[in-house]
């Protein structure tokens, strides 16, 4: 299957509390991924991980469990193991973007794994030794050891960031603002704006007797340091009309 979604599997070893099954979950649902692996978890399944996977249940109920890491690693053809420390196995160390990028490339071919390890311990060296390379997500060497679902949402969404690069998911939909840009607008809007805006201020009576030349020039100024697309200037437009039709309808009162 060639998938590389489906191909990503993240696998959980020996895990103690079963609300970080359920916080990874969640923190892998967000991020777009659905293939949970266990390896001979504590407690599973569990209430708590159901309450704190807070809607990514689907995933627990599809998760899949294992009595050893082995079986969980069963037919993938890369795996990166994750530890919170360097450690005395003699493997390529990755960094998060590093191993992301690797791990996505690989799962346009097969099935490829991202291993945890318990929240205590972490992963023993001989799992370890299962691994095509290590990942260390760069925290604070004084404070290195990041939660289990917290340190799976970091390199989740790193997945995410190189599924999206390599085009294997759909980018978000562009939202309200979103669609092409605007084009700039050209010199002659922007001309009929200031004659316009020149207008509405006299008509609001804004200048009071003064010149309106030196504040023109200021708003002048002020409007193309801003770099106007042609949507800005219509919007721009339609506040002078209105308050220009209001100055009109208080003058027609006033009369
Ligand atoms: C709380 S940590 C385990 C800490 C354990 N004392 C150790 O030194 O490995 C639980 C798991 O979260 C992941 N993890 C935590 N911090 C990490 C980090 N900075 N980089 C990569 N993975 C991390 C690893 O999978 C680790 O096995």
């Amino acid at each position: 299957m060639n998938d590389p979604v489906a191909n990503l599997r993240i696998v959980l070893v020996g895990t103690q509390h079963p609300g970080n099954i359920g916080s990874a979950a969640r923190a892998m649902k967000t991020m777009g991924l659905s293939r949970l692996h266990l390896v001979a978890p504590e407690r599973f399944p569990d209430p708590e991980a159901v309450a704190l996977a807070a809607g990514a249940d689907d995933l627990l109920l599809a998760a899949s469990v294992h009595a050893g890491l082995v079986d969980a690693l069963a037919g993938c053809h890369r795996v990166v193991g994750t530890s919170a420390r360097r450690r005395s196995v003699p493997l390529p160390e990755l960094s998060p973007r590093e191993a992301a990028a690797e791990l996505v490339r690989a799962a346009a071919a097969g099935p490829v794994a991202l291993v945890f390890g318990r929240e205590r311990t972490g992963l023993e060296n001989a799992e370890l030794q299962r691994c095509h390379a290590t990942v260390t997500i760069p925290a604070d060497p004084a404070f290195s050891s990041l939660n289990l679902a917290a340190a799976v949402q970091v390199l989740a969404y790193e997945l995410r960031l190189a599924l999206l690069e390599a085009g294997a998911v759909a980018a978000p939909a562009p939202g309200p603002e979103g669609g092409p840009p605007e084009p700039p607008a050209t010199a002659e809007e922007l001309e009929r704006y200031f004659e316009h805006l020149a207008q509405a201020l006299d008509d609001i009576d804004f200048h009071k007797g003064r010149s309106p030349d030196m504040v023109m020039a200021r708003l002048r100024r002020l409007y193309l340091r801003a770099g106007l697309d042609r949507r800005e200037v219509r919007i721009l437009r339609g506040i002078l009309s209105d308050a220009q039709r209001l100055a009109r309808l208080a003058r027609g009162r006033d009369a």
